[in-house]
């Protein structure tokens, strides 16, 4: 047959973009519906609307193989057909991709709609995640209820989800390989195209490895005196369910009672909120103010009349915070269990990050529709966060009362910027590490739960707070293993939203190296057209272009590196070891003691 012509492939590529976004928009309401009223019906629907559209995915992706787009001469237009040449799952026969989404949405609103029985009162047993157990773990400092809360949420959330898990990594497994790919670890890191991405991440953690073992040391001391050394080793792990959170991925929990210099003023943002009368909308109002003073986008009508910000009390739903773009260039929406607290603050701002990037492309081809790589979607919201949480923009928007800018302060607010964000790395990092072991056929489902307790050790320098074995699955405990949801992306993120948030500052005037005035730690860019301009220039490419063409757009840099990072919290580090010296802590773990292969 005569080789369709480059011009005859526009043509037919930009008809097919266009049935994609009708399809994608489908999809999007047909999820929505399903975990926004969590319903054995909704279920149905969704997995029926899913199987049609891999029907219509699958024939389209017949078509594209009729044009050689690999010679073709326009960047965009090839591009434009590689992205459409991968059919993902739906390469899978029917049965196979029925079986495969049932699995997914079986764990998925198993872990939705876990509950645990309270500590005192063993007859109520009604506790969910959100807004229930969080609370717990925000505020308790009973060891022994974070312990019955952590083991009864792993029991009820992880366990029951391993059947289903172990499906899922087989069927996932054959579809990568219907896409050319030799297993799931390949197929999720072929969306960062870097041939060397793993090690990428590897060398990532080798720089910021010295600073988080400092911080590790200090923490477990700071712990030790408040526990007592029969609960908190001098030398060991720290026990995963003291830190203030279920997975202990960030311990901003604990900042009030581990904090540098305790007698510097309290600030506590959470109760400021609380004390101020904030709402969840009040929350999103200025989230969207804050993006509107960058010059970038308002939410669109659609956006306040159809998101969820609010747990519904007549339904279940999936509270995980998520962004939708249904596509249309007008619905996008966010579903969240707001609580009126610091750290939901921050998370309204990480998702108010996505929709605002799904606002600059929206003029985008829909297969353009997506972050330059996974790690910007996830990076853009948490880049503003980093101004919206400095004590010059707090002060502004009167959650803190003035306070001298001292060195003390500066440590404090450094130290409660590094237990969110530098010990955020080694448990994005070992989330997939253990599942990359588990999709190549390395860790085998017997194996399951010793490995990943394994990577959690040895990487995080946590254990669990009594004795695991295989009737346990721990990592299906978190939502993104229960959800499907690859994980490097945020690991990604929390490195180059420092390069973001250095460049956006130094384009707002906010931060000039070597000016003490001017410091990285103090940089706002609220109302800074100048930055906000050039994060929409961007933004506005979606994945048009390869991202170091994005990263360089904005930093100048052409690679992820973890500089920004280690130069925000420099003064942090050094105080550590200085800190660390004086008390003599041990810096590093032994491997735990707890049985747990
Ligand atoms: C807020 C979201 C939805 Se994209 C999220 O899953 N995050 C944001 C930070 C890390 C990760 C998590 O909660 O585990
Ligand atoms: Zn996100």
């Amino acid at each position: 047959d005569l080789e369709a012509s480059e011009q005859e492939g526009r043509e037919y590529i930009m008809h097919l973009d266009k049935m994609a976004g009708a399809r994608k928009n489908r999809a999007s309401l047909a999820e929505w519906a399903y975990t926004s009223n969590i319903t054995e019906e909704n279920e149905e629907k969704r997995i029926q609307v899913q199987l049609e559209l891999s029907k219509q995915e699958k024939q389209a992706w017949e078509e594209t193989k009729m044009y050689r787009w690999q010679d073709f001469q326009d960047f965009s237009l090839r591009r434009m057909f590689k992205k459409y040449s991968q059919l993902g799952v739906s390469a899978l026969p029917d049965d196979k991709y029925k079986l495969l989404m049932q699995c997914v949405s079986g764990m998925e609103s198993n872990y939705a709609t876990s509950k645990i029985c309270d500590y005192k009162n063993a007859t109520k047993c009604d506790l969910a995640l959100e807004p229930d157990i969080t609370e717990i773990f925000a505020k308790s400092q009973d060891p022994e209820e974070l312990k019955h809360a952590w083991l009864q949420w792993h029991d009820a959330a992880g366990a029951p989800a391993r059947h289903n898990f172990t499906q899922y990594v087989q069927l996932e497994n054959e579809a990568a390989k219907l896409n050319g790919f030799k297993d799931v670890a390949e197929l999720w890191q072929s969306e960062y195209e870097v041939s060397d991405f793993e090690e990428q991440l590897a060398k990532l953690w080798e720089d910021v490895k010295p600073l988080y073992q400092q911080l590790h040391a200090y923490v477990r001391k700071r712990l030790r005196d408040k526990y007592g050394e029969n609960i908190v080793s001098a030398r060991g792990p720290i026990p995963a369910h003291l830190l203030g959170n279920m997975w202990a991925q960030t311990w901003n929990n604990i900042e009030s009672f581990t904090r540098p210099y305790p007698d510097k003023k309290e600030i506590d943002i959470t109760k400021a909120m609380k004390e101020q009368n904030y709402t969840p909308l009040k929350m999103f109002q200025m989230s969207d103010e804050f993006f509107r003073s960058l010059n970038l986008t308002a939410m669109p009508e659609k956006f306040w009349k159809n998101s969820i910000i609010e747990k519904p009390t007549d339904r279940e739903i999936v509270c995980h915070a998520s962004a939708w773009d249904f596509y249309d260039g007008e619905d996008f929406r966010i579903k969240q269990c707001t609580t009126v607290d610091y750290e939901y603050f921050q998370t309204t701002h990480h998702e108010m990050g996505h929709i605002q990037y799904f606002l600059q492309y929206k003029h985008q081809p829909v297969v353009f529709r997506d972050g330059a790589n996974p790690g910007f979607h996830e990076a853009v919201g948490d880049t503003i966060a980093l101004s919206v949480s400095s004590p010059k923009h707090l002060r502004r928007v009167g959650l803190i009362s003035g306070d001298a800018e001292d060195e003390q302060t500066e440590i404090n607010q450094l130290y409660k910027m590094g237990i969110d964000k530098i010990v955020f790395l080694p448990f994005a990092y070992t989330l997939d590490l253990f599942r990359y072991g588990v999709f190549r056929g390395q860790t085998r489902a017997e194996d399951y739960n010793c490995h990943y307790w394994r990577l959690r050790d040895a990487l995080q320098g946590v254990e669990p707070p009594a004795p695991r074995s295989e009737r346990d699955f721990d990592a299906a405990a978190k939502y993104h293993v229960s959800a499907d949801v690859e994980y490097a992306r945020y690991y990604v993120s929390f490195i180059i939203q420092f390069q973001f948030h250095r460049a956006l500052c130094q384009l707002a005037g906010e931060y000039v190296p070597e000016d003490l005035t001017k410091k990285l730690v103090d940089c706002d860019i609220y109302q800074s057209v100048n930055a906000g301009n050039a994060l929409a220039n961007m933004l506005k490419m979606g994945s048009s272009k390869p991202w170091p063409d994005a990263m360089e757009a904005l930093t100048g840099q052409r690679e992820m590196r973890a500089d920004g990072l280690l130069e925000y919290f420099r003064p942090l580090y050094d105080w550590l070891q200085a800190e660390n010296q004086r008390t003599g802590e041990y810096i590093g773990w032994e491997p735990s003691k707890i049985q747990y292969c």
